[in-house]
């Protein structure tokens, strides 16, 4: 990801610039020269425009109105040329609250005017608005519905729903070439060119923008590409910076390029969540960008709108999920039980998890999360982040800062799990290579014998029985085999944990190489390596003698786990004539 340059802009006062940009077809650029929010998207602080657009044929319709920060200036440069009286429609490509704000007034000045979304806007925009007989005024469009403002100007609308913008669509305008693209092809950006002349000095905000809003919403991005393509477009006319007219094709082929990059990615981390009133959305958005800056792919899934199907196999193939939910009256919302419920019939134990949410006063909904993953024996990625309402600038930087630890965690355990035990063609002995699958338990055997306390490293372990508890571990003469040979010798098993490097003290021969190592006695006199995932007392029951080895049979007389949420370590190898 291309990291934000910090620089102080000048402070200009806001201010609308209105451009011809085809026939009968106007742009209202609210400008801003600061950083108008403290989310990522705007951190390269080069301020931002917010671009509406005005077609003035035989009907009047005017596209996507400003947030609140403009309202004021908005209204008062459309006041100066055009009779509210005469608006026909407005519409909404997207509906989001600040945006509802200068809806209400506008609808107030135009009563006569329709309201145009999707049907997804609908709800919001009747929690929203308080105008009379808002039911009568609003139109609700679907893919391939079309607008006659006549002469020429027959809109037409292209369903794009992402994650982050459910009732996403796009219009296109045959008269004037000019697709509407809201979110997509955008930069935050503020400066005097209407359209793209200097477009090779845009790479960067642009580059920006796709990696702070669509690198996690590929997919959903890819498919708006295909359907743009059905359009003979001359004009892209996104939501903010400048309008694309000379770098149309090179733009759309950087979408697809960027696009193909997070594909490409070594390790896919699924983000799944719900948000009623946006800010889980939120933190799901900073949690993303701090996977992304730090090298993994990220599929954001908003659960309200995924399919079982969608959740199970995005779980099936990611190497982490991370998932965030409101609490709302007690509950995790349906969809998040849901997509809990196919987490822990899907995903394997050893998948990284993270868990996040917003909520009021109790939570409940981000405890169940988390109680519910670690009980399945889940490693959690980074601590659960709950965040009381809205997120503010530091709680967004600390959801950067875990998306960052967690593809940090997430790329170790791969690495430790990788096993290094490629075939080639030239080794002899595949057989001995097929016995070399077979893996263990990486334990220290520890045991005690004329005041001399011992450990052995060993892989050799397995349970053997359920009743009582027992285990069957091999060894050789040199491992101290003697010492656990009788019936009745005690020994403690240490189960070592993953990514402690406990292992380096101890070899398969004999040692006793516990410096700098946390040790306690077990009621047994055996010691204890405070550094393992587990422990065992074990008293020697039986033997057997086994070819090279002893097979030892012993009873678990008690164990503890001295860490919760640690992972086995496991040995691999390349061939079964050696450890
Ligand atoms: C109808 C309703 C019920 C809520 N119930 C709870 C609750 O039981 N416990 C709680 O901690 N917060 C509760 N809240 C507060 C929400 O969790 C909080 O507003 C949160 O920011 C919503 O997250 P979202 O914007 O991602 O939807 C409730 C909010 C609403 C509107």
């Amino acid at each position: 990801m291309v990291q934000a340059t910090i620089k102080p802009t000048p402070a200009k006062t806001r201010d609308v610039q209105v451009a011809t940009i085809g026939n009968n077809t106007q742009v209202l650029r609210s400008r801003t020269w600061d950083r108008l929010k403290f989310e990522i998207e705007y951190s390269r602080q080069k301020g931002t425009t917010s671009n509406s657009y005005l077609i003035q044929a035989d009907q009047i319709a005017l596209i996507d109105p400003p947030g609140q920060s403009f309202t004021q200036i908005y209204l008062e440069t459309l006041e100066k040329s055009f009779n509210w009286h005469k608006l026909d429609y407005i519409i909404l490509q997207h509906v989001n609250p600040n945006r509802l704000a200068t809806v209400q007034v506008l609808a107030g000045k135009a009563p006569q005017a329709k309201i145009i979304c999707s049907k997804p806007a609908v709800n919001a925009l009747k929690a929203a608005l308080t105008f009379p007989e808002w039911q009568t005024r609003i139109q609700v469009v679907r893919e391939g519905d079309t607008l006659d403002l006549g002469q020429g100007h027959q809109l037409q609308f292209i369903s794009v729903p992402t994650p982050r913008w459910v009732d996403g669509f796009c219009t296109y305008d045959p008269q004037s070439k000019i697709l509407y693209t809201d979110k997509f092809f955008g930069a935050h950006l503020c400066d005097e060119p209407i359209f793209d002349d200097n477009w090779k000095q845009l790479d960067q905000d642009r580059r920006f923008y796709f990696d702070c809003l669509h690198a996690t919403q590929t997919k959903q991005l890819e498919t708006a590409l295909d359907k743009f393509t059905a359009f003979p477009n001359k004009i892209y006319a996104p939501a903010h910076g400048s309008l694309i007219k000379y770098s149309l094709s090179r733009f759309s082929y950087d979408y697809r390029q960027w696009c193909q990059q997070q594909k490409a990615q070594e390790l896919k981390v699924v983000l799944l969540y719900a948000s009623a009133y946006g800010n889980t959305a939120t933190m799901a958005n900073a949690i993303a960008q701090g996977l992304v800056q730090s090298g993994v792919a990220v599929e954001s899934i908003n659960c309200e709108l995924a399919s079982t199907e969608e959740i199970t196999q995005a779980i099936q193939t990611c190497d982490g999920f991370i998932i965030g939910s409101p609490t709302l009256g007690g509950h995790a919302p349906t969809q998040i039980q849901t997509a809990l419920g196919i987490i822990l019939a899907n995903a394997a134990k050893t998948k990284l998890a993270g868990v996040f949410g917003s909520y009021g006063w109790s939570g409940e909904a981000i405890d169940v999360l988390e109680n519910k993953l670690r009980d399945a024996h889940y490693s959690l990625g980074f601590e659960p982040i709950r965040v009381r309402f809205s997120p503010t600038a530091t709680t967004l930087e600390e959801c950067q800062q875990a998306g960052r630890e967690f593809t940090q965690k997430l790329k170790k355990t791969k690495k430790l799990r990788t096993p290094k035990q490629a075939v080639t063609e030239t080794q002899i002995d595949r057989t001995e290579q097929a016995v070399g699958r077979i893996v263990g338990s990486l334990c220290v055997l520890t045991t005690f014998h004329d005041n001399q306390h011992s450990g052995v490293l060993t892989s050799w372990v397995s349970q053997a029985t359920f009743n009582p508890p027992g285990l069957m571990i091999a060894v050789a003469k040199e491992q101290n085999a003697d010492l656990i040979r009788n019936p009745g010798d005690k020994f403690v098993l240490n189960i070592l944990n993953e990514g402690r490097n406990v292992r380096r003290n101890f070899s398969y021969q004999s040692s006793n190489s516990f410096n700098n190592l946390n040790t306690k006695t077990a009621s047994n006199g055996c010691l204890i390596i405070e550094e393992a995932l587990a422990y065992l007392e074990c008293t020697v029951h039986s033997r057997m003698e086994s070819g090279d080895r002893t097979l030892i049979y012993a009873v678990i007389d008690c164990g503890e786990v001295l860490e919760n949420h640690g992972i086995t370590a496991i040995q691999h190898r390349k061939s079964g004539s050696h450890y």
